[in-house]
C-alpha cells in the first residue's frame, strides 16, 4: 500500500518497502543547538539564492500534501555549504494536528507548528531533479520553520488555491505569482548538515540548510492546510485518517549520529 502518516502506513513502517529509511543519514535530525559548531568557511561564502516569481507553475495535492512545482530555469542558490550551483524545483510544507507539533526538525527538542521546504537540485552535476536525488551531493533543502502568528502574505497565495486541489492528485495553474524569497526569514543564520529526503524513499542525498529564524504563520492558514484529503475524489477513504484530511505530514526525527552539524550565524 501506499506510504503516508497514518499508523497502517506512517514513518515507522517505511523502512519495510524503503530500506533507505533505516539508514544513517537520515532527515529530520533534532537541533542540539549546543553541538552546532560555528564554521568560518561558511561565514566566508555567504548563501546566495536568485527566484523568479513567473516560474512558479503549478500546485497539485500530491495526497502527502500541497506541492508548488517550478520551471528551475533561471532560479539558483549557491555558497553556504554548497558546492556549484543548485536550482529550485518545488517547494512544499508539513504540518501538525495542532500546532504545537508538526515541524519535521525541532530545535532543542522544540517543535514549531510546520516547516516550509523549498526543494533544490544540483544542475552542476546533474540532468534533472530525479538524477540528483540518487546523489549525495545531488539535493539541497532549504528549511523554514513556522510558527503561530501573523497571517503570511505570501503563503495566502497557497492558501487560496486549497479549495481546488483538496483531493488527491488535482493540480492547478498557479496564475498569481508566488514569489519563494518572499517566504524566507529575514535573518539568514541556519544550521546545515547532510541528510535525506523526509519521505520515502528517503534518499540520503540532502544537503539541509535550516534556518534559525521562525517564520509567522497563522492558526487559519494551519488550518487550511489540514483541510487537504489524501484520497482522490470519488474514491473511499483508504486512510484511516479523519475522512481522510491530511491532518498531519510530518516524520519524526532520526538520530543524528555521528554527523557533523555546522552553524552560520548567530
Ligand atoms: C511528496 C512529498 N515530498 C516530496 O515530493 C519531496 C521531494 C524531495 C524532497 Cl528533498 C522532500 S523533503 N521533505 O525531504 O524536502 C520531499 C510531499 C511532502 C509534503 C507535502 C507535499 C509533498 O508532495
Ligand atoms: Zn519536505
Amino acid at each position: 500500500a501506499e506510504w503516508g502518516y497514518t499508523k497502517r502506513n506512517g514513518p515507522f513502517t517505511w523502512a519495510k518497502n524503503y530500506p533507505t529509511a533505516a539508514g544513517i543519514r537520515q532527515s529530520p535530525v533534532d537541533i542540539d543547538t549546543a553541538l552546532a559548531t560555528s564554521d568560518s568557511s561558511l561565514e566566508s561564502k555567504p548563501l546566495r539564492w536568485k527566484y523568479v516569481p513567473q516560474n512558479t507553475r503549478t500546485i497539485v495535492n500530491s495526497g502527502h500534501g500541497w506541492r508548488v512545482d517550478v520551471d528551475s530555469e533561471g532560479s539558483e542558490l549557491v555558497g553556504g555549504p554548497l558546492e556549484g550551483t543548485y536550482k529550485l524545483q518545488q517547494f512544499h510544507c508539513h504540518w501538525g494536528s495542532s500546532s504545537d507539533k508538526g515541524s519535521e526538525h525541532t530545535v532543542d527538542g522544540q517543535s514549531y507548528a510546520a516547516e516550509l521546504h523549498l526543494v533544490h537540485w544540483n544542475s552542476s552535476k546533474y540532468a534533472d531533479c530525479g538524477e540528483a536525488a540518487d546523489y549525495p551531493d545531488g539535493l539541497t533543502v532549504l528549511g523554514v520553520l513556522l510558527k503561530v502568528g501573523a497571517k503570511n502574505p505570501e503563503l495566502q497565495k497557497v492558501i487560496d488555491l486549497i479549495p481546488s486541489i483538496s483531493h488527491r492528485g488535482e493540480k492547478t495553474e498557479v496564475k498569481e505569482a508566488i514569489d519563494p524569497a518572499k517566504m524566507l526569514p529575514k535573518t539568514l543564520s541556519y544550521w546545515t548538515y547532510l541528510g535525506s529526503l523526509t519521505v520515502p524513499p528517503c534518499n540520503e542525498s540532502v544537503t539541509w540548510i535550516l534556518f534559525k529564524e521562525p517564520v509567522e504563520v497563522s492558526e487559519e492558514q494551519l488550518a487550511a492546510f489540514r483541510s487537504l484529503r489524501c484520497y482522490k475524489r470519488g474514491e473511499e477513504c483508504p486512510c484511516d485518517e479523519v475522512d481522510g484530511l491530511l491532518i498531519s505530514n510530518y516524520r519524526p526525527t532520526l538520530p543524528l549520529g555521528t554527523r557533523e552539524l555546522r552553524e552560520c550565524g548567530s
